[in-house]
């Protein structure tokens, strides 16, 4: 089974939630973004575009009325969505420094947004209410590679101490290698979805297919030796012409001729295509009147 990722949270006056979960083409919701890092004790920065109340938890960038995503999760998982929390993005603020905030941030992240946990509820909000996310997503795109591979063994670590529910991990790299910000963590760290961002750099995008750059199989080679046998390597694609940087877009059928070709050549790695982002690929409709994460789907499935 092969899968259909978007990023949701930044589109422009995007619809809710619910109304993506209720999309049978799409598989996996990234909820972006976590992006204030916070320092040790403090709280981490949210934005989550024109969701949510605006209101902040004293003294901090966490949004606190997050109404709609609480309502809407539960109507995700009954529509079988995994719903990952994206960390990052375009624009952050704050930046890791030390292994002792990295495993502050990766805590706050578990105990506020995992499992509800009433021996620490008095020390971490609930953005999210009761509602628990099925992984975390590293979408991160400058500031350097200090303390994301220190946050993901910490995360794996809370996981095995919850054995009733399998957590993910994914990473959003861009497509040069080895990735700045990720390439460390992606080496050497257990990852379950990686989603390579082939777009926005020159060489290695997949409008770079046509000249023999597009490195799939850099990739594929990396993605196939993570700790974890069963990591799968996403094709990241901008979801409209304006999604991405000018040309860095390509249509329907020509993914369709880059997907054939790579699925079948590593049919073990590859997972599926991720798009930015799910607005932008809700009012890019072909002829036929079919979004573009339907145009993705059907290639996968075809
Ligand atoms: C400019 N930054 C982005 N487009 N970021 C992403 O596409 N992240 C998945």
């Amino acid at each position: 089974k092969t899968n259909v990722a978007v990023y949701w949270g930044q589109g422009r006056d995007q619809q809710r939630l619910r109304d993506f979960c209720a999309q049978t083409d799409i598989d996996i919701i990234n909820l972006g973004f976590i992006n204030g890092f916070p320092t040790q004790g403090a709280y981490p920065g949210s934005n989550f575009g024109n969701q949510c109340d605006g209101n902040f938890y004293p003294g901090s960038d966490l949004l606190s009325g997050c109404h709609q995503i609480v309502d809407d999760i539960p109507i995700c998982k009954q529509m079988g969505k995994t719903i990952m929390l994206s960390i990052g993005g375009a624009y952050t603020t704050g930046q890791i420094t030390n292994d002792a905030q990295a495993n502050w941030f990766a805590d706050f992240l578990w105990y506020s947004f995992g499992p509800v946990n009433s021996a620490v509820a008095d020390q971490y909000p609930r953005p999210f209410g009761d509602n628990v996310v099925d992984g975390f997503d590293f979408d991160i795109e400058h500031g350097g590679p200090i303390g994301w591979k220190t946050m993901i063994n910490r995360l794996h670590m809370r996981f095995q101490e919850h054995s009733d529910k399998k957590f993910y991990i994914s990473a959003a790299p861009q497509c040069p290698t080895p990735d700045a910000q990720l390439g460390d963590a992606i080496a050497s760290t257990a990852l379950d979805f990686v989603w390579v961002q082939f777009y926005n750099n020159e060489g290695c995008s997949a409008k770079n297919f046509v000249d023999g750059t597009f490195n799939f199989d850099t990739w594929a080679g990396i993605i196939a030796s993570n700790p974890n046998p069963d990591a799968k390597l996403f094709i990241g694609l901008p979801a409209a012409p304006k999604a991405a940087n000018d040309g860095y877009y390509i249509d329907a059928t020509q993914v369709s001729t880059l997907v054939r070709w790579y699925m079948a050549f590593y049919p073990k790695v590859f997972g599926g295509i991720m798009l930015w982002e799910a607005t932008y690929a809700q009012n890019n409709k072909d002829a036929l009147g079919r979004t573009y994460y339907q145009q993705m789907k059907d290639i996968l499935d075809s």
